[in-house]
Formats: C-alpha cells, sequence, structure tokens
C-alpha cells in the first residue's frame, strides 16, 4: 500500500480545469452523486464490480494527509481498488481514512461492496470541494484522462476518496480524450 515516492498529482479546483475539460467529461468529473450508480448505469448491460487492489494500515501521501489535515507520518486505514464493468477497469480509486475517528476502520469491513453504497445511505453526508488532475495515480500505473478527489464526512467520520478514470473508460463509452 505505501508506494514509495510516487509523484503526487497536482490537484487544482474544478472550476479551474473546466477550460480543459470538454462537456462529456465534466459531467463524470463534476457530479456529486453516487460515481457507482452512475457507473452501473452507463456500463449497462455490463456487469459493474468492485475489485479490491489493497487495503490496510499506511502512511497517507504528504498530500493526502494534507487534504484531512492529518499530521504526516500518522497511519491511516487506506483502500485502493479498481471500479469495473465485465472485469474492465473504468476507474481506479485511494481512499483514506484516518483512524482517530469513529467508523475508522469501517473501510475494513467494506470487501468488495462499494464504498459509495455506505456514504450515500448516510443522511447527515457532506462532500467537500472537488479538486482535479491531469496527473496519472500515483498509485497504480494505469493512465486515464482526469484524477479527482474529495472529503466526504459524517458525523465525526472522514474519508478522502480519490478517483481516476482511465483509458478503458475513454474506450467503452466512447468519450473525447479529455
Ligand atoms: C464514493 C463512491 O464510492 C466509490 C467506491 C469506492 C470503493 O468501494 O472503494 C471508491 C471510490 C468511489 O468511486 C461512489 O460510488 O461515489
Amino acid at each position: 500500500m505505501d508506494h514509495g515516492p510516487a509523484l503526487a498529482p497536482r490537484w487544482r479546483p474544478l472550476a479551474a480545469a473546466r477550460p480543459a475539460m470538454s462537456p462529456a467529461w465534466w459531467h463524470w468529473v463534476a457530479s456529486r452523486d453516487s460515481l457507482t450508480s452512475r457507473l452501473t448505469e452507463a456500463g449497462r448491460p455490463w456487469r459493474f464490480r468492485v475489485r479490491l487492489l489493497g487495503q490496510g494500515l499506511g502512511r497517507p501521501r504528504r498530500d493526502e494527509a494534507l487534504a484531512l489535515g492529518l499530521p504526516l507520518g500518522r497511519r491511516a486505514w487506506l483502500r485502493e481498488v479498481a471500479l469495473t464493468l465485465d472485469d474492465r477497469p473504468w476507474v481506479i480509486a485511494r481512499s483514506v481514512a484516518p483512524l482517530d475517528q469513529p467508523h475508522g476502520r469501517r473501510l475494513e469491513r467494506l470487501g468488495e461492496r462499494s464504498l459509495g453504497h455506505w456514504l450515500f445511505r448516510q443522511p447527515d453526508l457532506e462532500r467537500g470541494p472537488i479538486e482535479v488532475s491531469a496527473d496519472p495515480a500515483p498509485f497504480h500505473p494505469v493512465t486515464g484522462p482526469w484524477g479527482r478527489r474529495s472529503v466526504f464526512r459524517h458525523g465525526g467520520f472522514a474519508v478522502l476518496v480519490q478517483e481516476f478514470f482511465l483509458e478503458a473508460m475513454v474506450d467503452d463509452l466512447a468519450l473525447p480524450s479529455r
């Protein structure tokens, strides 16, 4: 789970990325509802599945720790998944949850159930601003047009969710390259 000194993506506010983003990608990157639901719908008749790539305790990257207000070096729960349609990865995601909070290890029990299904069931769910990057995911050797991240909070729980849209999704949905 600790991928060494891979370069951190350069994150910028969603609005700053808009001029460089096609409307079709804006529809995906700027959406604030459940990505799981959108992928399931857009991917029909293919089967949506969360594939757990790895999870465990680890030290967030500097940009992750800063996004969560975590002291550098403080360990957290790390979860990496691929969101697949017919087993083709359309999105790769890495979520970081501080431990000293209720449900801190809640992600541990998720397995291959979508984090989104649980998050979007929380009535007091808050989602922070979405930031965007055109850099590749530093935790997995795959490429794609856009990455995004935001912090979800409910009650005293917070989780940073980073999602990188991949080339297979571009191809399968005939989306613009950016
Ligand atoms: C936040 C959501 O959950 C999705 C599911 C994830 C998981 O199971 O680890 C990670 C990223 C998200 O795209 C969502 O569906 O919007």
